[in-house]
């Protein structure tokens, strides 16, 4: 087989030109570290690979691993794969306990990732040694590396943000942990820590620990206000209101992959956020709310108007419990946002999956509702 790589510019297979180690100069450990990376490399961007392509159904991710890997195959030659030396290899015995267990499917990726990462970092360096161009080939595949990964986690997280129908922003309390755990366990995906009296050590140690909870259960978090929080933390994105900071600042901080929410209470305000870079909004208070003393409901209308005009995902918010969520949902809403219904339920576990029930038995009920009255219009008597 010949060596070579993929050169995008010139379209096509670029053959490798004679390698230092054909003239006798690289030591056979050299060869050895090589195969063993190639190894890696393309190990872990399969692992990645599978998932792009069976869990995201995502051509353009899944392709873009393949591509590497071939490129990959295309560096180990026959005269690399014969250094191999398995049995006197000391690192097969070696495995680290993290190795054995993985939280869950973000770490699962993230730790492939790293072992690509690192393993093209091994090629660059040691490759140097090897042949001309092999530090410079591998240096702008890790980076093409890189890339994939914020990509691929940005594309996941709003992915599960589109798939959130519910919303836990929570409220100052002792079992903090306990309920929104209580909320994870029912099938909540989305969580904002929210407290606007804690000192920056309390936010800090909450933020950590919810995050944690959070992305165990797979569920997004972000941090209400504090883009700074949300940064130590490594959230998944912030919830900004109109007196926060404003999203282009907060976007160039976070990077184009994190989530950045925006709270608004009418029409020019949804304006603003969409075209601000919002990834959703807030739309309300639907109703009065002592969680939000002195701010004005902007009612069902809002709640209408912004299902006729929201092209990004948007949450009602504001008084809304067990009691009225069917109405919030008839006026148009696919999701709603909730402190009180959540934090003060005796069983968050229950109210959880009741919301979260209500999104298709109301839409059911109302189309069959509908069905119903067009029989009676159209067919009288029968
Ligand atoms: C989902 C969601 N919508 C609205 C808000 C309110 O944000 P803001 O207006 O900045 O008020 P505070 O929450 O900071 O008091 C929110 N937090 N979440
Ligand atoms: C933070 C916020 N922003 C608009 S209404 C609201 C509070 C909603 O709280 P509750 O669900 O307890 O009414
Ligand atoms: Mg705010």
């Amino acid at each position: 087989m010949n060596a070579g790589w993929y050169d995008e510019n010139n379209n096509g297979f670029v053959p490798m030109v004679e390698s230092h180690n054909q003239r006798g100069q690289v030591q056979p450990a050299v060869c050895r570290i090589l195969d063993a990376n190639l190894d890696r490399a393309r190990e872990g961007l399969r692992i990645i690979e599978e998932w792009c392509r069976f869990g995201l159904n995502n051509a353009q991710f899944s392709g873009e691993c393949k591509q590497l890997r071939q490129e990959l195959a295309t560096w180990h030659s026959p005269e690399l794969r014969a250094a191999r030396d398995t049995l006197g290899d000391p690192g097969t015995q070696l495995t680290h306990p993290q190795e054995q267990q993985r939280a869950d499917l973000k770490s699962l990726l993230q730790a492939n990732f790293c072992r690509v990462e690192e393993a093209l970092r091994v090629l660059e360096e040691y490759g140097k040694l090897y042949h001309p161009q092999m530090g410079s080939v591998f240096k702008q595949m890790r980076y093409r590396v890189y890339t994939l990964e914020s990509r691929l986690l940005g594309y996941e997280r709003q992915q599960r943000l589109l798939r959130s129908q519910l919303y836990l922003v929570t409220s100052p309390t002792k079992d903090l942990l306990s309920v929104v755990e209580a909320a994870l366990a029912g099938g909540l995906t989305l969580v904002q820590y929210r407290d606007k009296n804690a000192s920056d050590g309390e936010r800090l140690s909450y933020a950590q620990q919810l995050c944690q909870l959070c992305h165990q259960y797979g569920a997004l978090f972000l941090v209400n206000d504090r883009v700074d929080i949300a940064l130590a933390v490594d959230a998944d994105g912030v919830h900004l209101g109109q007196q926060d900071m404003p999203i282009n600042a907060a976007r160039q901080l976070l990077g184009p992959h994190k989530i950045i929410g925006s709270s608004t209470t009418n029409p020019e305000e949804m304006q603003r956020a969409i075209q601000g870079g919002a990834d959703y909004i807030g739309v309300g208070p639907v109703y009065e709310t002592p969680t939000k003393v002195g701010k004005p409901a902007a009612g069902l209308e809002y709640v209408r108007y912004a299902a006729q005009h929201s092209p990004i995902p948007w949450f009602a918010i504001g008084g809304i419990d067990v009691n009225n969520i069917n109405d919030v949902i008839l006026a148009g809403a696919e999701r709603v946002a909730v402190v009180r219904a959540l934090m003060e339920a005796e069983q968050p576990t229950l109210v959880t999956q009741y919301f979260l029930s209500q999104f298709t038995r109301v839409h059911i009920q109302s189309k069959s509702e509908l069905s119903q009255s067009y029989v009676r219009a159209n067919h009288p008597g029968s």
